[in-house]
């Protein structure tokens, strides 16, 4: 716990000379608070017992006086910690989003998008919300404590020691209740982010929800999940609720004690009235900041619960990242080698790529066909360096992609992914989002090459479409060719397309196989294709087939094969699309 403290500490460090001055004027605020109740003694002793108007004119415009100086120095003290704590809040909101980013995809597995936005919504609120009132006010409530607690004793250390006996009992149960309560709202955060996790999950599924009718089936499932959050709350409600009364008794136990032994000190000649009225005074104004400090310890427990979600985060350390003397490579030539690898998911047993050897040389187009399953994409995602092979190596012009700067080698890698992921953009956006500086030449240039220029010209706003604007639908082939532009305009040395036709239509698909033919000149490119029509133009064809390569030539050497797997395959397509036409 202390360790949490002193990070969250760390990230004060920017904004210190404003905390130095909230903290000067929070103690100019608490030493009014203190000053307050002292005038009521000098009200009873020196101008009522006395008969002075003067004095009492006095007080009653130095009453006025302080309470305007106190508005004003709360109100800078209270703007200073919302900015500060906003502050401090964005940085950690920034600084988690970023090293998010740099997380490789097996940490979005182990992490579910729900729990991951969870943590970076309602942690960051609750840190927020605690550090820019319950911190001020846990301060301005000690420094009022002290205060009070000096001056008592200045009045009567005798009745003052028979009032804090009463103290340490209203700890005992502030501690434990803080106790309780913190572990309460562990549970609540766990629970509410289970809900956004079912929620995330059902509405990003709804086609599927749609498409199975199962709504009462996932309602079911809200439902219990929902019920379970809930119950937690309730659990949270039923401790608070009890809290009040419990320090309300503590506080009247205490009023009563003084108000019995201060009136025999004042009846024995021990105190002025006026000291008791002060004394009680004093009593009056800290019971309220005990109670609140009971609960802002508990809200602040609550808040090291969610850093503590916080930071276990920002501890992992991404499984791949660059090396220190990371090389920038600035050109390449596009030679692709895979020496000998060996891959498995992680946490998996069973290797997907097995003792995997090919080269492919600067400007060769390879194909990679096989059964589902086989390890086409994982050969993908391994040059891409989404994931690191267990042995051997990937190299690319010859320098081992883990000796790259990852930066510098996904500049050079033009990816279509076999899911197609755009944003909700213009369509424009969509295609020169790898190209910062892409001109609106650049654009409909890679658009024309993948064949989606004429219909994006044909909407309304044309390249300014905003894509899942109402109203705007894309088919999957055309959602598919903005997603080819986007690889296109990069201008890569290498072209990674992972069944990157799949959803084109037969004419769209040899338009723009005969248009790729033309930007693939000169480039290395690996085409990972079900359809094996799609791939016979390509200088190699690898057969993969559980891990490993079990057949490779070009698409008439693999022909030539009697009884080969690429050519049953061929076949067989083959038939089926004469079916298929007929
Ligand atoms: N992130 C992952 N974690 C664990 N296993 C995975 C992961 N991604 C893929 N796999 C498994 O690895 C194997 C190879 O997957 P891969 O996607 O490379 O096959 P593929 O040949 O591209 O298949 P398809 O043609 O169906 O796309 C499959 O058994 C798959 O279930």
């Amino acid at each position: 716990m202390k360790d949490i403290y002193f990070r969250l500490l760390k990230y004060l460090k920017p904004y210190v000379k404003y905390f130095v001055l909230a903290l000067f004027f929070m103690c100019l605020v608490s030493a009014i608070m203190v000053a307050i109740p002292w005038t009521l003694k000098v009200l009873i002793d020196s101008a009522l017992i006395k008969k002075n108007a003067f004095i009492l004119n006095i007080l009653a415009l130095s009453m006025i006086g302080l309470y305007i100086i106190k508005g004003i120095l709360s109100f800078c003290q209270n703007y200073l910690m919302i900015y500060i704590t906003n502050s401090v809040i964005s940085d950690i909101r920034e600084q988690f989003f970023t090293h998010m980013q740099l997380m490789p995809l097996e940490f979005f597995k182990k992490h579910s998008t729900g729990e991951l936005m969870s943590r970076l919504t309602n942690d960051t609120f609750i840190l927020q919300q605690v550090f820019s009132t319950g911190l001020v006010s846990l301060v301005l409530d000690t420094l009022t404590l002290i205060g009070v607690v000096c001056f008592i004793f200045y009045i009567d250390w005798k009745l003052t020691m028979a009032t804090i006996f009463i103290l340490p009992l209203a700890f005992l149960a502030v501690q434990k209740f803080g106790r309780r309560l913190k572990s309460v709202s562990y549970r609540i955060q766990e629970r509410s982010a289970d809900v956004f996790a079912v929620l995330q999950e059902i509405l990003s599924s709804i086609k599927i929800v749609h498409g199975f009718a199962t709504y009462e089936k996932e309602s079911e499932r809200f439902k219990k999940i929902n019920r379970e959050s809930v119950k937690a709350v309730l659990k949270a409600g039923r401790l608070n609720s009890i809290y009040t009364p419990v320090m309300e008794l503590l506080g009247a136990m205490g009023i009563a004690a003084v108000f019995w032994y201060g009136g025999y000190r004042v009846i024995n000649g021990h105190m002025t009235i006026g000291d008791l009225m002060a004394f009680i005074g004093y009593i009056g104004i800290i019971t309220t900041p005990v109670r609140r400090m009971g609960s802002n310890l508990g809200n602040i427990q609550q808040a090291m619960a969610a850093a503590h979600r916080i930071f276990s985060v920002l501890d992992i350390e991404p499984s791949i990242k660059d090396k220190e003397d990371a090389i920038e490579i600035q050109e390449i030539k596009g030679m692709i080698e895979f020496e000998n690898v060996w891959f498995k998911y992680p946490d998996d047993e069973e290797y997907i790529l097995k003792g995997l050897s090919f080269r492919i040389m600067p400007g060769q187009v390879f194909a990679i066909v096989g059964p589902s399953g086989a390890g086409k994409t994982t050969i993908i995602d391994l040059i891409m360096r989404f994931y690191d092979p267990q042995s051997g190596s990937i190299k690319i012009d010859g320098y081992d992609v883990r000796d790259l700067s990852m930066r510098s080698l996904r500049r050079h890698l033009g990816l279509v992914p076999q899911d197609i992921i755009l944003f909700n953009t213009t369509i424009s956006e969509n295609i020169s989002y790898g190209k910062n500086d892409a001109t609106t030449e650049d654009i409909i240039w890679a658009a024309k090459i993948s064949n989606a220029h004429d219909f994006i010209d044909k909407m309304e706003k044309g390249y300014d479409t905003v894509l899942g604007e109402r109203g705007v639908r894309f088919s999957g082939g055309e959602r598919q060719r903005i997603s080819i532009a986007r690889a296109v305009i990069k201008n890569p040395k290498i072209f990674l397309l992972d069944e990157a036709t799949s959803n084109l239509d037969a004419s769209s698909e040899s338009q723009f196989q005969e248009a790729l033919k033309r930007v693939l000149k000169g480039r290395t490119t690996i085409i990972v294709a079900h359809r094996l029509s799609t791939v016979i133009f390509a200088d190699k064809i690898l057969y993969l087939e559980n891990g490993k390569i079990v057949e490779e030539g070009t698409h008439s050497e693999l022909m030539s094969k009697e009884n080969g797997k690429y050519r049953m395959l061929f076949e067989l397509q083959t038939k089926e699309n004469m079916f298929a036409s007929l």
